[in-house]
């Protein structure tokens, strides 16, 4: 052996030390046969499976999750195919049954005419990493939600409500259906926090959305917390009939809650006022005065001796 092999020799069992150690699994595919020439050791302490028992490609594929095998075998062989490097993130078999998260990040090793002749890569185990995104994504979701929600009584918050408005007006005004706006808002809710405090007064706030929660029909109802003591019911597909109907039910579930109102009211209990308002929306109309005309029928309520729902001509 000549000086130069025999560094060339010493070289590459620095590489293959060094290759072997890392956490990265190092691989090669002959593309003509599309078998494994080599795969790091460190495969079988990731996933349970010895070297020898990466054959082929077919053994790479059967080791994936079946959700992502098509997918990824298909990326795979197109971009190999077309010569682009490339790296595609999916769920390695264990043999023990379980599932680990892969980034394998490939180089295509062309022949002069351009052909591919070997794809040489690195897997590396990425489940912390997808971990880590999952909990991130599960605590957007969770701020996402929290953000639509009023933080006081939980029911959606006006943030929601300017959200959901838009859709169920585009909605309604594509199916040519009513929609029905009911604005509540509890009576002499000054004096109640006078009277009680307004620790008391916020106690008293989850009660009414409590109460008023079960009045919500499914999915397309919306209930929200206006703002202060003012409560909105969004009901698509509603006529003026039917809503002003939800409307003295709400009354009704309050005053069967029978929540305290030493400082008011013949009966000294809490009661409500709301307002109603339905449109079939047209090209032309608008949200906010369609809200606006329930918001004044509310206060008609209030000036009539509050405790009373008005509608339209009602
Ligand atoms: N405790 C508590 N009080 C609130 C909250 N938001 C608004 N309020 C109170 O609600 C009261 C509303 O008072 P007004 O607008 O005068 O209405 P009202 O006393 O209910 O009188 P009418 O609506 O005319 O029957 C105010 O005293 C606000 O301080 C809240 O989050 N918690």
């Amino acid at each position: 052996m000549s000086l130069d092999d025999a560094i060339l020799t010493e070289d590459l069992g620095v590489y293959k030390t060094l290759l072997e150690s890392t956490r990265a699994i190092p691989w090669k595919i002959e593309w003509a046969s599309l078998r494994f020439a080599y795969i790091g050791p460190q495969i079988e302490e990731l996933l349970g499976w010895a070297p020898q028992s990466w054959q082929t490609v077919q053994d790479w594929a059967d080791r994936m999750h079946p959700e992502d095998r098509e997918w990824v075998f298909n990326f795979c062989v197109a971009q190999s195919q077309a010569g682009i490097d490339h790296e595609a993130d999916y769920r390695a078999l264990r043999k023990d049954g379980e599932f680990v998260w892969i980034r394998d990040v490939v180089h295509v090793v062309r022949n002069e005419d351009g052909t591919p002749n070997a794809l040489i890569g690195f897997m590396f185990d990425i489940s912390e990493r997808k971990r880590t995104e999952e909990k991130l994504l599960d605590m957007q979701r969770e701020l996402e939600e929290l953000s639509f929600k009023d933080g006081l009584t939980g029911v959606a918050n006006r943030r929601r409500f300017d959200m959901v408005v838009e859709a169920r007006w585009r909605d309604t005004r594509q199916a040519h259906q009513p929609l029905s706006v009911v604005v509540l808002d509890i009576d002499f809710f000054k004096q109640y926090n006078d009277h009680y405090g307004h620790l008391e007064g916020d106690e008293c706030l989850k009660r009414v959305a409590q109460a008023l929660a079960g009045i919500v029909r499914g999915p397309d109802d919306l209930l929200c917390r206006f703002g202060g003591e003012e409560f909105v019911l969004l009901l698509p597909n509603t006529d003026e009939a039917t809503a002003m109907a939800m409307a003295w039910r709400c009354l009704d579930r309050l005053d069967k809650a029978l929540i305290p109102h030493a400082g008011v009211g013949p009966d000294k209990r809490l009661t409500l006022s709301a307002g109603v308002n339905t449109i079939i929306p047209k090209e032309g109309d608008e949200v906010l005065p369609f809200i606006a005309r329930a918001d004044r029928r509310l206060y008609l309520a209030k000036e009539r001796g509050r405790h009373r729902v008005v509608a339209d001509g009602a």
